[in-house]
């Protein structure tokens, strides 16, 4: 039984092919074995490559099958020979035999990942599997976005996996050149209800996220396929049950409910002669690079600009926060630091308002007490912090490795993700896929909700357009994490209202009591440094947490419709939280 180990997908421990022989475009130097696979219009075998006692795959095109749309077939084979990626499946040669072309390429042993499935994992695979072999597709569509091609069938059937654990992308039979026709009509005959009108300059951006989350959606739908233990067993399905698996995989799309408006409007917010921006195809390529810049404490290669840029990155915004409210570990910086920070990225008002709530902050009460091991838990929030801004690292993505996590995870797919996340959130926590979705929906208090720069606020229907005015780039991030009353602004947020101004409040206080008593006597500096430094742990900490729940119970609530329901479970999660 074949067994997909994830390391092993790894480039770096995949043995060294041995070198390609000279095929010859000759059918009697193939003998062809068994069948290992079919589709609409071809039958694959696996053969072997006489003169040079090669195994390989042969597809047999049936051109008479074919016949209306020889355009597709000479599509695919061009595109196959003209590949260069370890994760695409290229064609060694190709020629016609009788009413046949034969495409000759690489044997994938292991077969499709919906043969997989089919025998060995008729619960779909885990979460770890999913993962990587998502990471290995997306370098695959990466790279064939950058030539100009879109695939336009990914789909469990066509990522072939071989023996070590390499994964291909495989059947260009379908796929589109961006260059044939013109960029727009290509994509949108890729999605056309989705991308109709697209204008290329305006939206390319915004073509990049839909492009990737597109892809995403779609595969983790197959990936979820739960009919697969029946066709293993080589029943046909009844076409009840056939139109329930399809209900499921479309659900499995469109429970990403794209927004194109909002979408087309955050692309348009992104400003690309920003010299922080990533370069145009580079933004799928970071995708694959987040693991360095964990190590350097940027996860998503997106480093924050301080010249008022628009960039959507409420990672590095997390990063100068923990600095900010990390006096002992980076010098003092209180709420004034805060607030030029927030002037110096052109969030005047926010700085207004944090220095108006200066003392405030500045002097928020100890929690030293309760906290003996500071430096340790300080060291921790930082990466906390780092985790909890990602736009599509949350709970469930923490239990696996942060390698798979980070490269799975590009900023703008992370965004739309988030997006979908938010405006889906209510009605279908389960449907968005496999990588976040449903460790949302188990989420614990902690786990943060995915934000994206147009913010849960714009999600829950109030003002969507100033909240993203508002939350564009990172500080909208920065002025919740420090000002709680920021919490207070969650639409829909009986909750949050009922935490700051009800017992609860005083209850969930209790974990750090970080609000500030009513007769606090008023702090040296000297002292309020030392508290910053003591409290600003707990703060920067909790509030967050807190955060995190209230805008839990408000997706909860908007899903339910139900304040008292909400508020339980609130107080459930600020009692987990406590008890961490
Ligand atoms: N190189 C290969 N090595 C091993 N198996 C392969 C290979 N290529 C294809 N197969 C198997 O054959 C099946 C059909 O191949 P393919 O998808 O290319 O045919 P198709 O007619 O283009 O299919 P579709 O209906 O998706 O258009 C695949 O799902 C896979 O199981």
């Amino acid at each position: 039984m074949p067994v997909i180990r994830t390391g092993s997908m790894r480039r770096s421990s995949a043995p060294v092919p041995p070198p390609v022989p000279a095929f010859t475009a000759s059918a009697g130097d193939y003998r062809l074995l068994e069948e290992v696979g079919y589709g609409a219009n071809a039958v694959v075998y696996r053969a072997i490559f006489t003169p040079a006692n090669r195994v390989v795959a042969v597809k047999c095109l049936d051109l008479d099958r074919v016949n209306s749309n020889l355009d597709d077939v000479r599509r695919e084979t061009q595109t196959m020979s003209l590949i260069g990626h370890p994760n695409v499946i290229r064609s060694y040669c190709s020629f016609v035999v009788d009413h046949n072309l034969w495409v000759i390429m690489p044997f994938m042993s292991e077969g499709s990942c919906l043969h997989l499935m089919k025998i060995a994992y008729p619960d779909g695979f885990d979460e770890s599997i999913i993962a990587s072999i998502l990471k290995e597709t997306l370098q695959a569509l990466e790279y064939l976005h950058r030539q100009g091609h879109i695939h336009r069938d990914v789909k469990a059937g066509n990522i072939l996996i071989d023996n070590p654990g390499v994964v291909k992308l495989g059947d260009f039979g379908v796929s589109a050149c961006m260059f044939d026709r013109g960029w727009p009509q290509k994509f949108s005959s890729l999605e056309p209800d989705i991308t109709s009108s697209l204008d290329y300059d305006r939206d390319k951006r915004f073509s990049k996220v839909m492009l990737v989350t597109i892809y995403l959606s779609k595969i983790a739908a197959h990936f979820q396929l739960k009919d697969a233990a029946q066709l293993a067993l080589k029943k046909m399905p009844s076409s009840e049950q056939e139109a329930l698996s399809m209900s499921e995989y479309q659900r499995g799309v469109s429970a990403w409910n794209f927004d194109i408006e909002d979408l087309k409007a955050q692309a348009s917010l992104i400003h690309d002669d920003d010299p922080t921006e990533l370069k145009e195809d580079d933004d799928i390529a970071n995708i694959n690079d987040v693991d360095k810049d964990v190590s350097r404490g940027s996860h998503f290669g997106m480093l924050p600009s301080s010249s008022g840029n628009n960039c959507i990155d409420v990672l590095c915004f997390s990063e100068q926060t923990s600095a900010a409210v990390n006096p002992c570990q980076n010098g003092l910086e209180t709420s004034e630091t805060l607030a030029s920070n927030l002037v110096l990225d052109g969030s005047e008002q926010k700085a207004d308002e944090l220095r108006n709530k200066g003392p405030e902050f500045d002097a928020m009460p100890s929690t030293s007490n309760q906290d003996p091991d500071g430096k340790i838990y300080r060291s921790e929030v930082r990466q906390k912090q780092r985790t909890y801004s990602g736009p599509i690292l949350q709970s469930g993505m923490r239990s696996s490795s942060m390698t798979e996590r980070g490269r799975i995870t590009g900023r703008d797919a992370g965004q739309l993700v988030s997006d979908k996340q938010k405006s889906g959130a209510g009605r279908n926590n389960n449907l968005s896929g496999p990588l976040s979705l449903p460790t949302r929906a188990s989420a614990n208090s902690l786990s943060a909700p995915i934000r994206s720069s147009a913010g849960y606020v714009g999600s829950l229907g109030d003002k969507p357009k100033r909240n993203m005015v508002e939350i564009k780039g990172r500080f909208s991030v920065t002025s919740e994490n420090v000002d709680l009353v920021k919490v207070q602004e969650i639409p829909g947020g009986s909750v949050s209202r009922k935490l700051k101004e009800g017992p609860s409040l005083r209850k969930s206080a209790s974990v750090g009591d970080w609000s500030q008593p009513a007769n606090a006597k008023p702090m040296s500096t000297s002292n309020r440094r030392k508290e910053l430094c003591n409290n600003s742990v707990s703060a920067s900490v909790l509030i967050p947490h807190l955060q995190n729940l209230v805008q839990q119970t408000a997706f909860q609530q908007a899903g339910a419709g139900s304040a008292d329901e909400g508020e339980r479970s609130l107080l459930v999660k600020i009692f987990e939280l406590q008890s961490r």
